[in-house]
């Protein structure tokens, strides 16, 4: 048994451990990187980059699908090579997460530490059954794994998650999907465009994380209206049926049984803590397992003890993950001087078609912290008729806007529609500035563009908080189709 001694361990080598590791190095060169699983990170491997590969197939396969409309005929109907999709997918999600390994090979051999750490106390640390470290400070970014409902283990190798999809060599016939929420949405509808047969079971009426209700409408409408989508679902039974999955569900009260190649499991995830131990560290924990963490610091209780990404379940995103670990790492090296690190203006974006986004403060969180006394007020703006939108044939969408009464200034956004990953950035953007609505809008508007949409609903906002008159139904100084 090797004992090491070290001023900071970080458990998990993903995107928030390799900065946290980067950040402790500042302050001290004892900093060791424990890593159980493959180096390379979620992101890389089975995360953002190769659900974005796919989606970029989907596009391509779309284009086509769709050129129609503005008189151009394929001359004939595309076919799809699922196994050339999916080796472009492998080969490029290989390249990304070679540039990955790359950084890590950059750091000493001896700071990397692989296998899996649990705690003994507070400070201690076993890794496997090989390595004993005692660390003043441990950062955990142990990252998440999807969480799979109880009843399904019958499936066997018929039921998937998102890290299985990326290892095919070709497309199957069909995929149903259970969770309509992000990875589901995103995976789900690229399948159906590169002619997978794909059925989406949700629950609870919820489609990604959308709060606004208006949103949230006209987006369940726009998908279910491209594929078969429940999002109040009632599976009444998933069972392997040979090599094929059986789901029995409910449709216009009948019970239906639809057979498919697989299940993919898309209901979320949970934080990678119950093989760390925790309850040895002293730390209270929830009843999920998670100790109580400052959101700033990322330090738990007063233990010298930082938790960032995935695994504190606050902001599971890649670029939330990376200044975590910064934040966690920065801290542990300059432990017992803990401070408050930068945080940035909410931005989640889902890659589906129409894109959704939602920036700032959600429509819910404004409505439990104003709604009682309609301090918020909300602008929208439909793309069916905006301009650019009509021209590309991409006007599908509903933006609606959120400020306060009062000072007038930007709070939040949520949206589905073209391009919403850029024009949640400007939002975005704004809020961080916390710029005013009146500020916005002396900003330039080019034409014709989609952010003529975002003025739109900006105006309308303004109007709503009583700043500005009601916008004419014919807006004089927009060029045509604003
Ligand atoms: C399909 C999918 C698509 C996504 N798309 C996007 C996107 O488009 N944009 C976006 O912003 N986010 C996206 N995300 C989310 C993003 O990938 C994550 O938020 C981010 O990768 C989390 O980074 P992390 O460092 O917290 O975790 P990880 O990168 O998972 O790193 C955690 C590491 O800890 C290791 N580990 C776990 N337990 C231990 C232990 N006990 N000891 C040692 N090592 C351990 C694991 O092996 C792993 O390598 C997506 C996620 C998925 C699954
Ligand atoms: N574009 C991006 O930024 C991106 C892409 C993919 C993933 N991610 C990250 O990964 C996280 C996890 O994504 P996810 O899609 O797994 O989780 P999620 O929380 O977004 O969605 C889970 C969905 O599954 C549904 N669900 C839960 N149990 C169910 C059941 N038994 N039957 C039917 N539906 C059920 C929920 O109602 C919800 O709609 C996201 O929160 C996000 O942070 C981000």
């Amino acid at each position: 048994m090797r004992e090491i001694i070290t001023d900071v361990a970080v458990i998990g080598g993903g995107s928030a451990g390799l900065n946290a590791y980067r950040a402790a190095k500042k302050h001290t060169d004892r900093v060791l990187l424990i890593e159980g699983g493959p180096w390379g990170t979620t992101c890389a491997r089975v995360g953002c980059m190769p659900s974005k590969l796919l989606i970029a197939a989907a596009e391509a396969a779309h284009h086509y699908q769709t050129s129609a409309a503005f008189g151009i005929d394929p001359v004939s109907p595309p076919t799809i090579d699922g196994k050339r999709v999916m080796e472009r997918v492998r080969r490029e999600r290989d390249r990304f997460v070679g540039f990955v390994i790359e950084s890590v090979e950059e750091i000493p051999s001896e700071d990397r530490i692989r296998g899996y750490a649990r705690f003994i106390d507070n400070t201690t640390l076993m890794v496997d059954d090989h390595t004993r470290i005692v660390a003043s400070r441990v950062v955990i970014a142990s990252g998440s794994t999807p969480a799979i409902p109880p009843g399904l283990e019958g499936l066997g190798d018929r039921l998937l998650v998102n890290d299985d999809l990326f290892e095919w060599e070709d497309l199957p016939e069909s995929v149903a999907v259970l969770g309509p929420g992000v990875i589901g949405l995103e995976l789900g509808q690229a399948l159906h465009r590169l002619g997978v047969r794909v059925h989406m079971f949700g629950r609870d009426g919820a489609l990604t994380a959308l709060t606004d209700p208006k949103v949230k409408a006209y987006a369940i409408n726009q998908f279910a209206s491209e594929f078969p989508l429940q999002v109040d679902s009632e599976v009444e039974s998933i069972d392997r049926d040979g090599e094929r999955v059986s789901v029995r569900y409910r449709k216009e009260q009948k019970t239906v049984t639809e057979h498919f190649d697989y299940l993919l499991v898309a209901t979320g995830r949970v934080p990678n803590l119950q093989s760390l131990d925790l309850h040895n560290t002293g730390l209270a924990l929830d009843a999920r397992g998670l100790p109580q963490v400052d959101p700033y610091s990322l330090q738990c209780e007063n233990q010298p003890i930082f938790i960032a990404g995935d695994s504190n379940s606050q902001r599971p995103l890649l670029h939330e993950a990376i200044d975590e670990g910064n934040i966690a790492g920065d801290n542990a090296g300059r432990w017992p001087d803990v401070r408050a690190g930068e945080r940035r203006a909410p931005i989640a974006v889902v890659f589906s078609d129409p894109q959704i986004a939602m920036v700032g403060q959600s429509y819910a969180q404004l409505q439990a912290r104003y709604g009682s006394c309609n301090c918020f007020a909300i602008g929208e703006v439909s793309f069916e008729g905006q301009g650019r939108s009509r021209v590309m044939l991409k006007n599908r969408g509903l933006l609606r806007v959120y400020g306060e009464q009062g000072s007038g200034i930007l709070l939040g956004a949520e949206m589905i529609g073209p391009q919403a990953e850029h024009l949640a950035h400007l939002l975005a953007w704004s809020i961080q500035q916390r710029l005013t609505v009146s500020e916005i809008l002396k900003m330039p508007f080019y034409h014709p563009v989609i952010e003529e949409g975002v003025r739109t609903a900006l105006r309308d906002l303004n109007h709503q908080l009583h700043i500005d008159p009601a916008m004419l139904a014919h807006c004089l100084d927009c060029g045509p189709g604003a």
